[in-house]
């Protein structure tokens, strides 16, 4: 097929340049001053802030949290304001419909918040229905606008629900709305802790709700009707969190700091700290809020889990075990190698484009002589963590894994990485569900198809959604 230079040609229809409107946020003062404070978190971490693959991780995370955070600037009448119009409900009839009650009822709408408590961004999926009056309905499109300024905010899922729900009162005006939030948090594991629980597997998740007017009653039979219509979402009524039970729970950043005691933590670094509070002042947030005095910390302990200097440590104490990892089983050998498979090993790590999550699994394949046991999963994990905490790209992960795990056993290895990049869909072009895969292929496996394509079928169909 032959391509000529148009399909090259990357303008827009109408007529701006990709990225073209990012110039002006470029030179902003507060970005400027988010990619200052940016450079300190990565020096705190031990990098060189002007290493090829970071050199511009300041700008792309300043834009990042910027156009995250765009709610602040947004105004909810300027979306609802003449987006109301008339449609009249039931005429001499007993009932409702149209415009006089007849719930209106908008369903998965995907969108992304940060996580006031740890600043890391989760993943929502929002419900939202009106009970109209006053014979006036409002476009669709204008619930999920309405959300999603909300959405781009620092928050928790309740403040978050309440804020879209009485937004929407206050803009339609009318009979009830209601509002329910699926909401879906990354673990938050800390190199120490993984070493020894291998329980981090999947999300957390929380389920929340909203409502207003016919809907302010939790019984009220209208919330029947609108949770009838979700319940092949997984959305009942007894998962919906109630307002007195423990939200602080929600956040896995209390759960690995404060509720075990600050005191068994090492203080984090206060430069570091002081740069995230100085990131939450640019992006028109009150560093003294109550819910974001921690947050500063938090953000810090979750990021210093990628210093490097940390990793060396402990890649000097899987280093000593690395002797002898072959033990012969006492049964004969021929000299057939088999083929052995440890999948679905967690990692972590941490994108070194946009200092944002992501995680998925490994899987390692290797040729392992016949009469000897294969390598324990403990050290296959430890070398898995190993590299995943650090400031990465997937593809060097997977390369890494493999030249050790090479290395050890003298050749024939293959790894597959599976990851969600939170820098895929909670940003830029907001690829929810997208997942990506790497594969490394060394000696045997890089010149024989039909080992591949074996280790490849043991490979289980990827779980990386599911959570209600
Ligand atoms: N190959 C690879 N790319 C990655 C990885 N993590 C993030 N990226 C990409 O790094 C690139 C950075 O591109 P830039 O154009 O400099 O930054 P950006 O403007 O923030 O990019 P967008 O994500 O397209 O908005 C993006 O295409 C990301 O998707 C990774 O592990 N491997
Ligand atoms: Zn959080």
């Amino acid at each position: 097929m032959g391509l000529d230079g148009d399909h090259f040609c990357l303008e827009l229809e109408d007529g701006t340049k990709p990225g073209g409107n990012d110039l002006g946020l470029e030179k902003e003062p507060k970005t400027i001053a988010i990619e200052d404070a940016v450079k300190v978190l990565l020096q705190g971490l031990g990098e060189d802030v002007n290493r090829e693959g970071i050199k511009k991780t300041p700008l792309r995370v300043a834009k990042a949290l910027r156009e995250g955070t765009r709610g602040y600037k947004q105004k909810v009448k300027d979306i609802v304001q003449g987006a109301l119009f008339p449609e009249v409900g039931l005429r001499d009839r007993v009932g409702h419909a149209g415009g006089a009650g007849g719930l209106v009822i908008v369903r998965d709408l995907d969108m992304f918040s940060y996580c006031e408590s740890c600043l890391l961004p989760f993943q929502v999926k929002c419900h939202v229905g009106y009970v109209p009056s006053g014979e006036q309905v409002v476009g669709l499109s204008k619930l999920s606008r309405v959300a999603d300024i909300f959405a781009k905010r620092l928050q928790d899922p309740q403040r978050l629900a309440d804020e879209v729900c009485s937004a929407l009162h206050l803009g339609i005006n009318p009979a009830g709305v209601a509002v329910i939030l699926q909401c879906w948090h990354i673990h938050f594991p800390n190199l120490e802790s993984v070493f020894h629980d291998a329980k981090h597997q999947g999300w957390i998740t929380v389920l929340v709700s909203s409502g207003s007017g016919v809907f302010e009653n939790e019984n009220a039979d209208a919330w029947c009707d609108f949770l009838g219509l979700l319940k092949f979402r997984g959305v009942t009524a007894d998962r919906i969190l109630t307002r007195d039970s423990e939200k602080k729970s929600w956040c896995p950043s209390y759960s690995s700091s404060v509720a075990k005691g600050s005191s068994e933590l090492i203080a984090p670094n206060p430069r570091m700290v002081a740069a995230i509070a100085s990131i939450l002042g640019s992006l028109g947030e009150d560093p003294s809020r109550k819910e974001l005095l921690e947050t500063p910390s938090h953000f810090v302990r979750w990021l210093m889990n990628f210093q490097n200097t940390e990793l060396e440590m402990k890649f000097n104490g899987f280093t000593c075990g690395i002797k002898d990892v072959l033990k012969p089983n006492g049964e004969c050998s021929h000299n057939h190698q088999q083929l052995h498979a440890e999948l679905s090993l967690s990692f972590w790590s941490q994108c070194e484009h946009h200092l944002l999550p992501f995680h998925g699994v490994v899987h390692i394949g290797y040729m392992c002589p016949e009469g000897f046991n294969p390598i324990e999963k403990s050290l296959l994990q430890s070398i898995v963590h190993f590299y995943g905490f650090k400031l990465q790209v997937q593809e060097r992960l997977t390369r890494q894994i493999a030249e050790t795990v090479s290395s050890i056993l003298g050749g024939d290895t293959m790894v597959v990485v599976e990851a969600n990049h939170t820098c895929m869909i909670s940003r830029g072009i907001e690829k929810l569900g997208s997942n990506t895969a790497t594969i490394a292929v060394l000696g045997q496996f890089s010149t024989d198809p039909a080992i591949r394509a074996l280790f490849l079928e043991r490979i289980p169909s990827s779980t990386t959604s599911g959570m209600f």
